[in-house]
């Protein structure tokens, strides 16, 4: 648990906070979430496989039954794209909708995006029978009951101990024995990328931490992304990056990926080839300055 800042005798008197007032600031947090115009786009250009998620989600939601989503894709397959719609449109319509993501880096992605760490207070020290710091009165519960979708990415690279957490705590403050508490949740990521952490773990204990050897795995409806939408205009290298998240590539007797010949640069000498290199990778690096979000994409 955290210290009291009163231990530290910063000022004369105590500080203390109203629970109203912590209540009242959590939800207005969420209410005051920006939506931008292209989130709000984003629902009218989904392609089929998003547009398919994205009713199966915004469908529950408007019903208000309990559902809980694998959104699977290899990379580039617009699952953040996916959110991001979700997002704006629940929000939109002045719902409640929290994005999480299991690494601090990726949660700047997503608007409002926090750790699920953070955000639901799972323990560090995790084992089966762990649940999340939250008290059934204070004012993250309440903002739990509140919200209506709840998005999780990345969740391949946590520990499944994690996802029962967040299991747990929503059906205690929800006084619900429905998986997650009745809400709405959406899982998403890919488990050809990063698998949790396991110190000095073999490949299969790797598998059995994830929330695929869960017992909520069954519980999942799993919506599949297939289309690559950053390389969309590039069949064979999307179909090359599949065959590498799938383990197909042919492999190099050194037991290395081998990488065709029409993605090389050949090699002149180190300055030119670098100079080709950023050339080909970032083509008009200079007016990067000015539209951030050509850089981003
Ligand atoms: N329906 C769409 N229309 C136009 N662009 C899209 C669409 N879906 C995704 N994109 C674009 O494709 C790129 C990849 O999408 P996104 O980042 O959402 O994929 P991802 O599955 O989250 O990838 P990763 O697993 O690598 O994080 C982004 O530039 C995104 O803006």
């Amino acid at each position: 648990m955290g210290k009291d800042i009163n231990m530290f005798h910063l000022i004369e008197h105590d500080v203390s906070f109203d629970q109203n007032e912590t209540e009242a600031r959590e939800i207005n947090d969420e209410f005051a979430v920006l939506i931008p115009e292209e989130d709000l786009m984003a629902s009218m250009s989904l392609n089929s496989e998003q547009q398919h998620a994205y009713e199966s989600i915004l469908q529950k939601v408007i019903l208000n039954e309990s559902a809980a989503f694998f959104i699977d894709g290899p990379g580039g397959t617009g699952k953040t794209f996916l959110y991001k719609a979700l997002l704006a449109t629940v929000r939109s319509r002045n719902l409640i909708a929290l994005a999480t993501i299991s690494s601090g880096v990726a949660a700047s992605i997503l608007l409002g995006g926090r750790t699920a760490h953070s955000r639901f207070k799972i323990p560090l020290d995790l084992d089966k029978n762990s649940t999340c710091c939250v008290s059934k009165q204070g004012a993250l519960a309440k903002l739990l009951r509140l919200a209506k979708l709840i998005i999780w990415d990345e969740v391949p690279m946590s520990r499944k101990e994690c996802m029962q957490a967040l299991d747990k705590m929503l059906r205690d403050i929800t006084n619900s024995r429905l998986p997650f508490g009745g809400k709405i949740i959406v899982f998403g990521g890919d488990f050809r990328q990063v698998l949790p952490v396991i110190r000095k773990g073999t490949r299969q204990e790797e598998v059995n931490a994830s929330l695929a050897s869960s017992y909520l795995w069954s519980t999942l409806t799993k919506i599949r992304l297939s289309e690559n939408m950053r390389a969309r205009f590039d069949p064979n290298f999307s179909n090359y990056l599949l065959q590498v998240e799938n383990g197909t590539t042919p492999i190099t007797i050194e037991n290395k990926i081998k990488i065709s010949n029409e993605m090389l640069i050949p090699f002149k000498n180190d300055v030119e080839s670098l100079d080709d290199l950023i050339d080909a990778v970032f083509q008009d690096i200079g007016s990067y300055s000015e539209n951030l979000s050509e850089m981003t994409n």
